[in-house]
């Protein structure tokens, strides 16, 4: 997948922010269709590192261009952030919190978003402040609020479908993907951990 993405982008046929503005707006399109009721209220949306944070910040803008109350959690400098998805963290009209130095509390509102990790997730998270946003994330999602998961639940291996060696994970009601499945998504802890899978084209 980082492969296909990157040869879209090395061909010029697309850019990263183009990709991932698509992989934004497709997974609001993928909540409305999943949670048709839910046109409005509060969204936490916690932004990791990396472009699944970038994912995530297009999903804030978006969801606050339409009139939800929105929370944004980051994980990690800004400063630190990639290309894309500092573009898109500069373009926020909203506070944000950082999740390192701000305690995590139960969330009781309508919509959470795991846009922590996706395809870059390279080692299990030990963090404790992502761990314990995570467990908030999963929380709710098993109290039965509407839970996505951007691209794949953040601490779930996208290639065996496995929660990495004492890793946090979260479970979510809804995964949304890009252009394809990735194996993980069906294999081992896959399906627990993602809900139910849309997947969304960008143009690749
Ligand atoms: N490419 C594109 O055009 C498109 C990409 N898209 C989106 O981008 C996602 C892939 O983005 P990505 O490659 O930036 O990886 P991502 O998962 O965001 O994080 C990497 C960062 O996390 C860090 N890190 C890793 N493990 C960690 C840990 N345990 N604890 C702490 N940190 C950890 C890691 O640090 P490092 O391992 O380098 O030290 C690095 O900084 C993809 O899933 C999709 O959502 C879409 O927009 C479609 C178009
Ligand atoms: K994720």
């Amino acid at each position: 997948m980082r492969a296909v993405e990157m040869a879209a982008i090395d061909s010029g046929t697309v850019t990263g922010l183009a990709l991932m503005e698509r992989a934004g707006a497709g997974v609001v399109a993928s909540f409305h269709t999943n949670w048709p009721a839910l046109r409005s209220g509060s969204a936490r949306i916690l932004c990791g590192p990396g472009n699944n944070g970038g994912d995530g910040f297009v999903i804030a803008r978006l969801l606050h261009a339409n009139g939800w109350q929105v929370q944004v959690v980051t994980f990690g400098h800004p400063d630190q952030l990639p290309q894309d998805a500092r573009h898109n963290f500069n373009r926020l009209a909203m506070p944000v919190a950082d999740g390192a130095t701000t305690p995590p509390t139960q969330f009781d509102g309508d919509l959470s978003v795991d846009a922590m990790f996706g395809t870059g997730l390279t080692r299990p998270i030990s963090d404790p402040a992502m761990a314990s946003w995570l467990h908030c994330h999963d929380r709710f999602c098993a109290a039965g609020g509407a839970a996505i998961a951007v691209d794949i639940p953040s601490g779930l291996d996208a290639d065996s479908g496995r929660v990495l060696q004492g890793s946090a994970c979260a479970r979510s009601g809804l995964t949304v993907t890009f252009h394809r499945a990735k194996p993980g998504h069906y294999l081992a802890d896959g399906p627990e951990f993602c809900g139910t899978l849309h997947i969304v084209g960008i143009g690749l």
